[in-house]
């Protein structure tokens, strides 16, 4: 099935937009360089961010109190988990606008295994690509759990979904077959899901890996969120790798009615038409920052802002409130837009 017809079925309508959809990059919520390991202050804090931009308090300065959800015992905990019954009988509802969808990346999680065996390349044939498919999803899903389990620490009702076990599936990498239905369905019963870049299955390749970003600009195009968020760990787009001491921070990017882009701040880089010089970590097997940048432009091409900033940062609460006006001088970030 070619991907526009794939988009033509997103199942039951959503009852009210969207608010945001964000992707918790794999480069902020896990230690990249070293196998399988979370940075379990950077996630933190990306979920406290989120609790914080969903809540409907104004906020009187007193610490809410929050209802946690993991009710599972944590590996090397001597007590069960407490639950706070008598609380949560009392209360009157959540007090959150849980009208966001998360997606998160796979970071060092699920690329080493899928770049070892290959399975971005297809070939299901082979018994290291088969074996690799499995490795990944074992990988992947068991950080999508962890997510899932600090974003109910924090009182957020997040449930996870991944593309392999909903059906998605592709052609040639590109997205084939996505049916959205669970996702409306769940956002309708008030739960957030939560998405990762997985291993699927692809009808001419056999297997591929599909990125969070693609999902999230597949998911944009069906449900015209209000803005999309992408965290990592840098603050943006630069004009070069960051690493690079004279790279310099793209604030604004337009994006026109054809696809092309255009850097519209800083100023001095206006009309630049070099383009933008990307490097990719070699086990990286979806692209990294280029193929953000890409996706970003498609979602932008629709009218939908989008907010590219470091996680952890007052920038990243402000992109997951919405707050980010086009003469925020004081953000730091990339703002990718539409030229119209
Ligand atoms: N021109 C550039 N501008 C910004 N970042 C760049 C650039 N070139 C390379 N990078 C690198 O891109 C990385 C972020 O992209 P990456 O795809 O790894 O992020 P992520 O979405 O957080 O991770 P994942 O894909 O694992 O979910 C940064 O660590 C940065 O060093
Ligand atoms: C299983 C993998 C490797 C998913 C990759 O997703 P991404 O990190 O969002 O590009």
């Amino acid at each position: 099935m070619a991907e526009e017809a794939a988009q033509e079925h997103p199942g039951p309508s959503a009852p009210r937009p969207v608010r945001c959809i964000v992707k918790l990059g794999g480069a902020a919520i896990t230690n990249k360089g070293e196998l399988e390991s979370i940075n379990e202050e950077s996630l933190r804090s990306a979920c406290a961010q989120l609790r914080q931009a969903m809540s409907e308090s104004e906020g009187d300065g007193a610490p809410e109190k929050v209802l946690g959800m993991d009710w599972s015992k944590r590996h090397g905990d001597p007590a069960d988990p407490a639950v706070d019954a008598e609380w949560i009988a009392g209360m009157a509802g959540l007090g959150l606008d849980t009208n966001f969808i998360v997606v998160h990346g796979a970071g060092s999680f699920g690329h080493f295994q899928a770049s070892r065996s290959g399975v971005h390349k297809g070939g299901l044939h082979s018994t290291l690509v088969k074996a690799g498919f499995v490795a990944t999803r074992i990988s992947v899903t068991s950080l999508n759990q962890e997510i899932v389990r600090a974003l109910a620490r924090e009182g957020i009702p997040s449930v996870g979904m991944s593309p392999f076990t909903c059906g998605w599936s592709t052609s040639q990498r590109k997205i084939a077959s996505a049916n959205a239905s669970q996702i409306i369905q769940s956002l309708h019963a008030g739960f957030v899901p939560v998405l990762h870049g997985d291993a699927v299955l692809d009808e001419l390749l056999d297997c591929t890996i599909l990125s969070g970003d693609v999902i999230i600009r597949h998911l944009a195009q069906l449900l015209s969120p209000k803005y999309v968020v992408f965290l990592t760990d840098v603050h943006g787009v630069y004009d070069r790798p960051p690493t690079d001491p004279n790279a310099v921070l793209l604030k604004e990017i337009e994006v026109d009615d054809k696809g092309s882009w255009s850097i519209v701040k800083p100023a001095l880089l206006q009309g630049n038409n070099k383009g933008v010089e990307i490097s990719v970590a070699a086990h990286d097997t979806t692209g990294g920052m280029e193929t953000k940048i890409l996706e970003a432009a498609v979602i932008a091409r629709l009218g939908i802002d989008v907010y590219i900033t470091k996680a952890g940062t007052e920038h990243s609460l402000r992109a997951l409130k919405g707050d980010v006006s086009s003469d925020s001088e004081d953000w730091l970030g990339t703002v990718i837009r539409s030229s119209k």
